[in-house]
């Protein structure tokens, strides 16, 4: 029979789980996801705009679909609830007045292109319906689907050769970087590159406006207004007093620093924030490109963003003085950092591709270490990864694989196609 500890305990994880964001570790039992179907936004890369739009190669979209809904399935098949974000950005416009403010917002923040063919635009996705609307704009619209205006300034005419008046948005169903979830609340990411910087606005619609999320108390700790960027593929939740982020090519110090002083003085359980420098390359874009949990106590990690004798910088951010300080210690030891703020004697680091130098690469390039725990010592990877996935295994990981031959060609894996919105609390 259950003590009466046990069911107070019970009673209290029921309450929590009922907050519809609960984040407290990088592993606990996976129970909600958010992802995103590709869609004819991948369709919509041509290849002098690949580097542009954040893409090295073009995925063919009846396989990138498929290999997407086998890994939704998986999710799914492990009693997962998934959520498409398309579908509840559909949802959250329901509302006439919302789609009005949103398409004003989204034609402000595309600008650009949009230049002085806003009012024309505004009427055109007016014209949809509230889903072929939201379609419309995360797969891009072309210029030759309006018709031309009179064109009466110069810049009009010299950008005709540019296609789109709306940039295509294929790297939105990388769900894990435009917001994350920590604790009760979330970050909303400014993100670095303007080809995704659009992508942040759609969470933030959501949680004001859908009724699964407005109305309950989702803090923002830190949001998209913030002048400098943070993306979610490099937050990474450690345990419920620990968070763990990249200073890396697309969030920076600063960032982190103000999403730090924000947690220690809004969120009273996190006492920790590990900022891990990488090296700021296309290939180690985001600190879980490089580096992710897998169990309590082990991690994957791509070798080579340690240096000799696994020396790098790692600095731990804890409460200062008053709400405006944080106090800032420098460690050199990645596994030793670790150790310590997860109060733990032993830990496993284990290498992407076995940690030999061209298996390494080459799988780390394919997302190797960008492992999605869905419990405790149990990840989804990508099947082309078969030197790392082994490597797990030797290690008591379960790993389910997915297939991977088109999801990759955008460089991100399981962890960055997922946004956890609920997990289980980890049992201490
Ligand atoms: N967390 C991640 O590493 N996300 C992968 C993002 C890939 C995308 N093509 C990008 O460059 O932003």
């Amino acid at each position: 029979m259950s003590s009466i500890a046990e069911i107070t305990s019970q009673r209290e994880t029921q309450k929590k789980l009922k907050h519809p964001i609960h984040v407290t570790s990088e592993i606990g039992t996976l129970r909600t996801v958010l992802l995103k179907r590709p869609g004819k936004e991948v369709e919509n890369l041509t290849p002098e705009f690949l580097q542009r739009l954040l893409f090295d190669d073009i995925p063919y979209l009846p396989i990138i679909q498929r290999e997407h809904d086998y890994f939704a399935e998986t999710l799914k098949n492990r009693g997962i609830e998934v959520l498409y974000l398309e579908k509840l950005v559909v949802e959250t416009l329901s509302n006439p007045e919302i789609k009005k403010q949103f398409i004003d917002d989204i034609l402000r923040e595309s600008k650009a292109n949009v230049n002085g063919a806003a009012h024309v635009l505004k009427e055109y996705l007016l014209s949809f319906s509230t889903a072929d609307m939201v379609d419309k704009v995360m797969s891009g619209i072309l210029k030759k689907e309006i018709e031309p205006e009179k064109k009466s300034h110069l810049y009009e005419l010299m950008e005709d050769h540019y296609p789109f008046y709306l940039d295509p948005m294929p790297n939105l169903y990388f769900t894990r970087d435009p917001a994350a979830s920590i604790g009760n609340g979330l970050s909303i990411n400014r993100m670095r590159e303007p080809a995704r910087r659009r992508e942040s606005l759609f969470m933030q619609y959501i949680i004001n406006h859908h009724p699964r999320f407005a109305g309950h108390d989702v803090p923002v700790w830190l949001d998209r207004d913030f002048g400098f960027s943070i993306e979610g593929g490099d937050e990474l939740i450690l345990s419920d007093e620990v968070v763990a982020i990249g200073v890396s090519a697309r969030t920076s110090a600063r960032a982190i620093e103000k999403l730090a002083l924000n947690l220690f003085k809004k969120q009273d359980t996190i006492k920790k924030v590990v900022a891990v420098e990488i090296p700021k390359c296309r290939a180690f874009m985001h600190l879980d490109t490089v580096f992710t949990m897998v169990d309590y106590d082990k991690f994957t990690i791509h070798p080579e963003i340690q240096g000799p004798q696994g020396n790098m910088n790692v600095y731990i951010l804890e409460k200062g003085i008053d709400d405006e300080h944080v106090n800032i210690t420098h460690r050199t030891n990645l596994q030793e950092a670790l150790k310590e703020v997860l109060h733990l004697d032993e830990l496993v680091l284990i290498p992407c591709g076995g940690g030999d130098e061209i298996a390494a690469s080459r799988e780390q390039w394919n997302d190797g270490s960008n492992t999605l725990a869905i419990a405790p010592g149990v990840v989804v990877t990508y099947d082309r990864n078969y030197i790392s996935n082994e490597l797990l295994r030797q290690n008591g990981i379960e790993v389910i694989e997915i297939s991977s031959s088109e999801l990759s060609r955008g460089r991100g894996g399981p962890r960055c196609m997922s946004m956890p919105i609920v997990r289980e609390d980890l049992h201490k």
